[in-house]
């Protein structure tokens, strides 16, 4: 669906080197999150797909078309929501996404814009100008933009900065479902439990090269290891107790609390351990490593 070959990218201001032989192959309905730190060269990346960055060298290929070749069909192709919000104040929402849709000649879909309004709750703002939205709004607003002419790939550059918790939870639902209905989806993102929660694939990106990408069950596996149980007791134990557990690092705190560190694998075998040498718990967490961890493990390499 979308391949990107060799791209390097220099902006001439600075000789800044912001891509550095991007490799690049997304399938179809995939739903990939595109991470890294403030200036490793996502926008550069995205704004090179939405053409309105040129690339220095290499390839790009969306839904089969050369993107240097046929701007056209590419951006009937793609929808962008940018990181920037900069509406216009002249008309209103619905005018807007009218407008919009002018762009790629369609027309009479006031039913999918009204759709489209409901879906990300802007209905009751579809009179008014930009002007009168809440920067929330703004950004909601610029996904409507984006998916007015049904884009087969959707591109998301931190959509959710700055949107409330409620409201971001009803975006998940909302590219949830057009993931389900097909369409292929890359979020940047700053939040990286969003990027867990919602994508398949992470792609890691770090100073201008890609330094991760893999589907996301099997990076969160390769850190397995990393599962810390803590069990609780209402009594005191000591270290006596406990040496049977001692290649998995045991610590006791504050008497009642026992922390060790197991590769999920071996969670049913340490239970197991726990039980028949009688250590009578009264309660148990398990603390999964967390999407965020892998990510600043990566980017700290
Ligand atoms: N127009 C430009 N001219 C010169 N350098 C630029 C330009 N745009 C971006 N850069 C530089 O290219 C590098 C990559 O920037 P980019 O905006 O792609 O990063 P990013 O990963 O999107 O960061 P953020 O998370 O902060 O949005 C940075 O060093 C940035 O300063």
């Amino acid at each position: 669906m979308l391949k990107i070959d060799n791209v390097s990218k220099t902006y001439k201001k600075g000789n800044k080197e912001a891509l550095k032989n991007i490799n690049l192959d997304i399938g179809k309905g995939e739903f990939t999150a595109l991470l890294g730190q403030n200036g490793a060269g996502k926008t550069t990346l995205i704004n090179i797909l939405a053409g309105n960055v040129q690339k220095t060298k290499g390839i790009v290929t969306i839904g089969g078309y050369d993107l240097d070749n046929n701007s056209l069909e590419t951006k009937r192709i793609i929808g962008i929501v940018p990181q920037e919000v900069g509406h216009d104040y002249v008309f209103t929402i619905e005018e807007m996404l009218k407008k919009q849709s002018g762009y790629f000649g369609i027309k009479n879909n006031k039913n999918y814009i009204d759709d489209l309004l409901e879906e990300l709750s802007l209905k009751d703002k579809r009179k008014v100008t930009a002007r009168e939205l809440s920067g929330g709004m703004k950004r909601r607003l610029l996904i409507a933009k984006a998916l007015v002419h049904k884009p087969k790939i959707l591109i998301l550059d931190e959509p959710t900065a700055g949107v409330d918790i409620e409201l971001r939870r009803s975006m998940y639902g909302f590219l949830n479902k057009l993931h389900g209905e097909g369409t292929t989806i890359i979020l940047t993102t700053h939040y990286i439990e969003e990027a867990e929660k919602l994508c398949k694939r992470i792609i890691v990106i770090d100073d201008g090269k890609i330094i991760e990408d893999q589907p996301k069950e099997k990076l969160m596996g390769l850190f397995s290891e990393n599962t810390r149980i803590k069990f609780e007791f209402d009594y005191d134990i000591n270290s006596s107790d406990i040496e049977f557990l001692e290649e998995y690092s045991p610590i006791i705190k504050e008497n009642r609390e026992l922390q060790i560190k197991v590769n999920k694998s071996d969670l049913s075998k340490v239970l197991r351990l726990v039980s028949e040498r009688g250590l009578k718990f009264v309660d148990i967490n398990v603390d999964k490593p967390k999407l965020e961890d892998i990510y600043l493990k990566l980017i700290r390499h």
